[in-house]
């Protein structure tokens, strides 16, 4: 298994921290003094290198690993531990797929540290997110349907992870675990309207990784209250 492969699979609880909004120096303690298993940083608009090299540097002041997702190529910052790359899977948009990225390799060549690359295959499924109306993604999926993606990713594409985006809004539990039941060698991250200590529970036994994003903005004690919900939570196992 590849190193950053290897890095990830312990992760369960995540927080996404977006470079586009305001947080204070206390509140970036607390989440990453919560015991979370690292930080991703990334957003779907309005992320650009200043925003994002001033958070990267704001939390490199502690000891957790912290990840760009990149979802900008103006805003390709290097001094990350890893960077995740999502491909959306369920848009008729190439460019969400493979299009951005051709470019991005185009551009970075030689200076794209491949090893701290990890490929994301996304699943987006709020309609009314702004990820879902940039990429144009069809999410009106039945759970077979999103099962059949997942599949892609997991089966057809070997991609690391598998990340059932629900931004911004809490995923049905049936599809969520139609797509666990799928999905073998991918490490499935869930993320979408977490905004209480029993709806963490509930993906979390569904799934390997919990994403905790916008409760962060809204209700930070809620928000840190998510880490050890998760991490005190077994998954199901499905055969
Ligand atoms: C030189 C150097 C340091 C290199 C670093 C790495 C690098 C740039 C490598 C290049 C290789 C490469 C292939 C890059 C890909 C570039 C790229 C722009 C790909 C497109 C990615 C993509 C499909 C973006 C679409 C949006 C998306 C899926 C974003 C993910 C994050 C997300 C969904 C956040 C949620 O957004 P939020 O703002 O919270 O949304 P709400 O408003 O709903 O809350
Ligand atoms: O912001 P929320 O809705 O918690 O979603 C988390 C993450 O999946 C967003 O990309
Ligand atoms: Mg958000």
């Amino acid at each position: 298994m590849r190193a950053v492969q290897q890095m990830i699979k312990p992760w369960r609880h995540v927080f996404k921290l977006d470079p586009d909004r305001e947080l204070g120096d206390g509140e970036l303690e607390a989440l990453c003094l919560s015991g979370t298993d690292a930080i991703m940083v990334g957003g779907s608009s309005g992320v650009t290198y200043e925003n994002t090299v001033d958070l990267m540097s704001r939390i490199r002041r502690y000891a957790l690993p912290v990840a760009l997702e990149v979802s900008d190529l103006e805003a390709a910052v290097p001094g990350f531990d890893l960077y995740m790359i999502p491909m959306v899977l369920n848009t008729p948009d190439p460019t969400w797929i493979v299009g951005h990225h051709r470019r991005a390799i185009e551009r970075y060549g030689y200076l794209i540290p491949w090893d701290m690359l990890l490929t994301e295959g996304y699943i987006v499924l709020n309609d009314n997110s702004t990820v879902a109306r940039l990429t144009g993604a069809d999410t009106d999926l039945q759970a077979e349907e999103a099962a059949a993606y997942a599949q892609v990713a997991d089966k057809l594409m070997s991609l690391p992870v598998v990340y059932l985006e629900y931004s911004g809004r809490f995923g049905e539990v049936e599809t969520v675990r139609t797509v666990r039941e799928a999905v073998e060698h991918s490490q499935l991250f869930y993320g979408g309207g977490i905004t209480s200590e029993a709806e963490a529970v509930q993906m979390a036994a569904l799934c390997d990784t919990v994403v905790v994003g916008n409760i962060i903005y809204q209700d930070l004690e809620q928000a840190l209250l998510t880490v050890q919900a998760v991490k005190n939570t077994q998954q199901m196992h499905f055969e």
